[in-house]
């Protein structure tokens, strides 16, 4: 880790953390204590195999799972507590917007529920598309936009509340690769510019190592932490850094550990 962010609040820590799927009899192991801890204004990325478990733990972090054993906590609280006080954002594969609300409707839902008055959050709203590049489509509706817009929305959407933290769960996958990698620019520009701490599910190594500062491979069956890589690719990151020798380096070591952390094939 980068001595600049070893210095930083630890902002979630994971603690011996195992989930097993089914019942007596049929149990699955697929998470097997992880453990490992993320710093604010971090971004975290977790790589794996398939099966390796990575939605599961995003899941388990966002309170949408329970573990089975181990903790997880957020600044001394329990994901539950943190999830109702509506302290971090998610954003999944697929944007999920509502279909008959505008963009700029559906970016002021979060604020709508909480029962606040469109005045008082004009601005905040209003600032939030425009960091996502939306105001000049804040009136079209979702199916107006092509995917890539649509996910900038859902990006807005979880940071209405401006929470600290956020978990995306592999939001760039069903985009083509030019709008991929524009909407990683912005990812970073918006990490910056928000002061977030990420936690970022990817099967790409060249994404996640264009985004992290922290990448943890997990093997698969079960998932466990097979190696955790820094990032020390400066905070300046341009579409160019792709082609430099150390992120090459780094991603053909990524990918290795993604390769040996593949269960073994049973015949
Ligand atoms: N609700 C569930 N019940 C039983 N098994 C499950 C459940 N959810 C996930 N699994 C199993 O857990 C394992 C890990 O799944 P998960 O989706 O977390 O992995 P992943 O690393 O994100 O996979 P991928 O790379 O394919 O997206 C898989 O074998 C999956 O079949």
């Amino acid at each position: 880790m980068n001595s600049e962010l070893s210095r930083q609040k630890v902002e979630i820590s994971l603690d011996g953390v195992c989930k097993v799927f089914g019942k007596r009899g049929r149990q699955v192991t697929v998470l097997q204590d992880i453990t490992f801890d993320v710093h604010q204004n971090e971004f975290v990325s977790l790589l794996g195999p398939r099966g390796s478990g990575k939605s599961t733990l995003l899941r388990i972090m966002a309170d949408l799972l329970q573990p089975s054993s181990g903790q997880i906590l957020m600044e001394k609280e329990h994901p539950r507590e943190v999830r109702l006080r509506r302290k971090f954002g998610i954003v999944l594969q697929q944007p999920s917007l509502f279909e008959w609300r505008t963009v700029q409707e559906n970016v002021e839902l979060p604020l709508e529920v909480l029962g606040q008055n469109r005045s008082d959050y004009r601005h905040t709203v209003d600032q939030l598309l425009e960091t996502v590049g939306l105001t000049k489509f804040k009136d079209y509706y979702p199916w107006q936009l092509s995917v890539g817009m649509q996910q900038r929305v859902a990006i807005a959407r979880a940071l209405t509340l401006d929470p600290p933290i956020l978990f995306m769960d592999e939001p760039f996958s069903a985009l083509d690769v030019f709008t991929k990698d524009k909407l990683q620019v912005e990812l970073l520009a918006i990490k910056t510019k928000t002061k977030k701490t990420i936690v970022f599910v990817s099967h790409s190594v060249s994404e996640a190592v264009f985004l992290s500062d922290r990448i943890i491979v997990l093997t698969a069956h079960p998932g466990r932490i097979h190696s955790i890589h820094c990032v020390d690719l400066g905070e300046e990151r341009t579409a160019q850094i792709r082609e430099s020798e150390p992120f090459q380096t780094l991603s053909a070591d990524i990918q290795t550990s993604i390769y040996q952390g593949q269960a073994p094939k049973t015949e």
